[in-house]
């Protein structure tokens, strides 16, 4: 597969190899890329709805796909029946790439494997064949001794796996050792990345040796992000030459014993990345000082706290001794108890409950709305709400998100999650913006804030950063900068109402700008306002 090559890879002071930059990038460069990891498998949630070579999602929920169109329809190969493709084209650079050597196995399949198995039996393949691509992947850090180790259902399932994609390879006439098959599954789990759609939706995972020596940091100086098969690893931050890339495995924005408790248990190290240092004494860890009647407010919790403590997952949790710093564990083991797994696509809580589990966090006073699992919680809450077709109520969690968590959350003003949370609020605001009469953008514009100023703000934004974030020639940034032209397009929306006005072209910017510049501080009024939105959305609803 070609790649970008900008990199190198040797010993690094953190263990093992790592990824050095061979010349310095600036924030957004593509510091490296491939056309397609050499092992990708999706999730048996998403084989009936998506491609399996170009991994074009037909079956969006709400937020993930907003404004991403995906027209394309997937049919199932005729062979096997198990996976799908999108066009001939896909399914024929499939079948020389991998598919002729899986067709008839997976026909014999009753069920779709899970992915597990089918990315270990692509690598066994791989092997077999004398693949030298392949043959590095033996190379990695495997921790399987580690993995024993640790040992209870999590080793029992992997044996299972690893014995399931022996007897596949067995049945094939191709004889693989179990320990092998064990070792083969061991890399898998340490090594494999998420497998996402350009708007960070879980579809299945990757594995590829040239992703799996990048090592992690909790302060990250890049980040990964998909175009279909592509993918990019971009310059958070400058990066000077000579430097370690470094990404995040897990979601660096969690608390620390959090982010501690999952490396380890997942990846079997201790991280010591600047922020680590600070332990829970890093910003992001912070609370709020509790108000007078914290007493009060804190007493749903102070209730659950004797049965927390046996519980497995306490310990990331704990924050400290004293009977405040238990009581401020006890919420946030609360509060992670609501949290969906980043891996689940669709919200398995229903909106009503992240509501109520927002609202009894937010009302001990004590919890920063940046302050994970918050955020999180928003995020799931809004999709949760599209799915039910709650749209207001969306809208007002997108716009928390996006005005008041992610400019402390992500700093970087191009990070890609803040530029995909900020186009979802902008297809929200234009859909609901489309009905004027409705009693929600009435309410809004009572407040001030007018929702197509408020798609055209935040689609320049959007705009603005897509370059450094995904790139402009991506699906992503093709579809941010065809919305755009179609705005301004003689006939679009921006020129029908400019003409009306008799405004020229020429004045079109400076006006925008000062429109712009004029909405913001009411935006940011009504989202900071919890009961200016919370009245808006109770009486909507
Ligand atoms: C995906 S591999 C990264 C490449 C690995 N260093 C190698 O040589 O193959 C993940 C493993 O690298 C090591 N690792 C990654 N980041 C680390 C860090 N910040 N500190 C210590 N070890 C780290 C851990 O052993 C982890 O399980």
């Amino acid at each position: 597969m070609s790649s970008t090559n900008t990199v190198e890879v040797k010993p690094s002071p953190l263990g093992g190899k790592g990824t050095f930059t061979t010349r310095a990038c600036e924030a957004g460069d593509v510091v490296f890329s491939l056309d397609r990891p050499l092992i990708a498998t999706l999730d048996r949630a998403r084989i009936a709805d998506t491609c399996s070579w170009c991994f074009s999602w037909t079956d969006l929920p709400g937020l993930s796909g907003a404004g991403i169109n995906q027209t394309a329809k997937v049919n199932w190969c005729s062979g096997c029946k198990k996976v799908k493709y999108c066009s001939k084209r896909c399914q024929s650079q499939s079948w020389k790439a991998i598919h002729k050597r899986e067709c008839k196995e997976l026909a014999s399949q009753a069920e779709p494997l899970p992915n597990t198995v089918f990315a270990v039996i692509q690598m066994m393949e791989g092997l077999s064949v004398g693949d030298q691509r392949y043959s590095s992947i033996l190379e990695l850090d495997a921790h399987r001794d580690d993995f024993e180790k640790a040992g209870g259902q999590r080793w029992d399932s992997m044996q299972l796996m690893a014995t399931t994609a022996m007897s596949v390879m067995r049945a094939k006439g191709v004889n693989v050792a179990g320990e092998s098959a064990t070792m083969s599954m061991c890399v898998l789990m340490c090594n494999s990345s998420r497998l996402v759609t350009p708007t960070f939706d879980p579809l299945g995972l990757v594995l590829d040796p040239a992703i799996a020596r990048l090592n992690h940091s909790c302060d990250p100086n890049a980040v990964m992000v998909f175009d279909g098969p592509r993918l990019a690893a971009r310059a958070l931050a400058p990066i000077r030459e000579g430097d370690e890339v470094l990404i995040s495995y897990i979601d660096n924005t969690a608390p620390y014993g959090v982010r501690q408790g999952e490396l380890q248990s997942q990846y079997f190290f201790d991280c010591k990345c600047t922020k680590c240092q600070l332990g829970n004494k890093a910003a992001q860890d912070a609370f709020l000082d509790p108000t007078s009647d914290f007493e009060e407010r804190i007493k749903l919790i102070d209730d659950l706290l004797p049965k927390l403590v046996d519980d497995p997952a306490w310990p990331r949790h704990v924050l400290g001794e004293s009977k405040h710093e238990q009581r401020l564990s006890a919420l946030q083991f609360y509060a992670y108890s609501y949290l969906d797994s980043p891996d689940a696509a669709r919200p398995t809580r229903d909106a009503a409950s992240l509501r109520k589990a927002i609202a009894i966090i937010r009302n001990t006073g004590v919890w920063p709305l940046s302050r994970q699992p918050l955020p999180a919680l928003y995020r799931q809450y809004a999709i949760a709400c599209l799915e039910g077709k709650r749209y207001n109520e969306a809208f007002i969690a997108m716009l928390r998100l996006h005005a008041l968590i992610d400019p402390v959350v992500y700093p970087q003003a191009h990070h890609p999650v803040r530029v995909v949370h900020a186009w979802s609020l902008a297809t929200l605001s234009k859909a609901i913006g489309s009905d004027p009469t409705s009693e929600f953008c009435r309410a809004l514009q009572s407040q001030g804030v007018d929702l197509s100023m408020l798609f055209l703000a935040l689609l320049f934004e959007v705009v603005e950063q897509v370059e450094k974030s995904h790139g402009s020639k991506s699906l992503f940034g093709q579809t941010v900068g065809g919305a755009l032209q179609a705005m301004m397009e003689p006939g679009g929306e921006l020129d029908s109402q400019f003409s009306l006005m008799g405004v020229s072209r020429e004045q079109w910017p400076k006006i925008v700008e000062d429109r712009i510049k004029e909405l913001w501080p009411k935006v940011l009024a009504f989202a900071e306002n919890d009961d200016i939105a919370a009245q808006i959305d109770e009486a909507v609803a």
